[in-house]
């Protein structure tokens, strides 16, 4: 299963420590600068007309903080914040409930907002839109339909991939952003802040080792963190330094590039099996034996950004970079047609 991997950015059952990590503001919440710019504009601007902010949608692999800029938007909005998920409103009236129930200008966070039942996504429209509900009262003739005003509220919806809504959800957001994997140096700060917010003393290059393997990604960063310190702990090191963090993953199997025991599994059955591709994704993920969404979701984006794989009309393909990183030899260009 993706998520019983230590890199997974899936979170984990119980994964407690998360929320006491949380960037609370703005400044404090580490990169991305160009979405934390254009939305730090919005949200000035929302707040000095006393307006709701316009909708929000947040895109982006998992773990990349779309949960915690949700919260942040609502903070310095100085407005309430509400958190449901797409496969948690069932009905139509789930929502309803939700909305009727929402102060002027708070803020609605709606996680896996792809996942949403048509029905509840028909009336999510005119909310978006208009600020009305309309509701239809009753079955057969005498049904009819009311309408009820609300609040003017603003919309964050998070997906992992923008590709997945369907249109005309996707043109209601008047604010979309794209979440970018982080850069080693931005999780480093990632790392530190969470370190001392845990209490756990870490050297810079520490950071550094745990911050190179993390996938771009701060929760996985601040998963590695809490392995890497429960291995520090039992070798009764003080300080998490360099050397501690790199014998700690390497016995978590996270190899120099972040990488871990299915990622390998995943370009080995892509280079083994199909001579490197091209190669369907259900093919590839059957391969695994991985669900296909998981293998989309989480393996995928980082091994793409990464220059691992590439992806083509025809399906996925190994690029040079995945030979070396499994000590492969690569086939010559022109007969294999490798990407470089
Ligand atoms: N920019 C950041 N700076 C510091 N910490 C961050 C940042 N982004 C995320 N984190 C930390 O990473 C963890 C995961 O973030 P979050 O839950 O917001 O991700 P997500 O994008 O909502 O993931 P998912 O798509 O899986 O819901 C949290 O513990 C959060 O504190
Ligand atoms: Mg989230």
């Amino acid at each position: 299963m993706t998520d019983d991997r230590i890199i997974s950015a899936a979170p984990a059952p119980g994964e407690i420590h998360d929320k006491a990590l949380r960037p609370q503001t703005l400044s404090e919440f580490v990169g991305q600068e160009q979405a934390k710019g254009n939305l730090k504009v919005f949200i000035d601007a929302a707040r000095s007309r006393a307006e709701a902010l316009d909708h929000v949608l947040l895109f982006g692999p998992p773990g990349l903080g779309k949960t915690t800029l949700a919260q942040i938007v609502a903070r310095e909005l100085g407005v309430g914040f509400r958190a449901t998920s797409g496969p948690i409103l069932a009905k139509a009236g789930d929502l309803a409930a939700i909305l009727t129930n929402l102060e002027p200008r708070d803020v609605l966070f709606i996680d896996e907002i792809h996942r949403l039942n048509p029905q509840v996504e028909e009336i999510l429209y005119p909310a978006m839109e208009d600020h009305v509900l309309d509701l239809i009262i009753g079955e057969g003739p005498s049904a009819r339909s009311v309408r009820i005003d609300l609040a003017p509220f603003t919309l964050v919806g998070a997906t992992t991939r923008a590709g997945l809504l369907a249109t005309p959800l996707r043109d209601r957001f008047g604010i979309p952003l794209r979440l970018e994997f982080y850069t080693p140096d931005e999780l480093v700060r990632v790392i530190s802040g969470a370190a001392r917010k845990m209490g756990a003393p870490i050297s810079g290059d520490g950071a550094l080792e745990i911050a190179r393997r993390a996938r771009g990604t701060p929760r996985v960063a601040g998963r590695l963190l809490r392995r890497v310190r429960d291995f520090a702990t039992a070798e009764g090191a003080a300080t998490i330094d360099r050397l501690a963090a790199a014998r700690a993953l390497a016995r978590l199997e996270v190899d120099e590039a972040g990488l871990d025991s299915l990622d390998r599994r995943f370009l080995k059955a892509l280079i083994e099996n199909y001579g490197g591709g091209p190669v369907g994704m259900d093919t590839l993920a059957a391969a695994i034996a991985e669900a296909r969404d998981a293998v989309e979701d989480v393996i995928e984006p980082y091994l793409l950004q990464q220059g691992f794989i590439q992806r083509t009309p025809r399906g996925r393909m190994a690029c040079a970079k995945a030979y070396a990183h499994l000590g492969l030899e690569a086939p010559r260009a022109p007969q294999g047609g490798l990407f470089e």
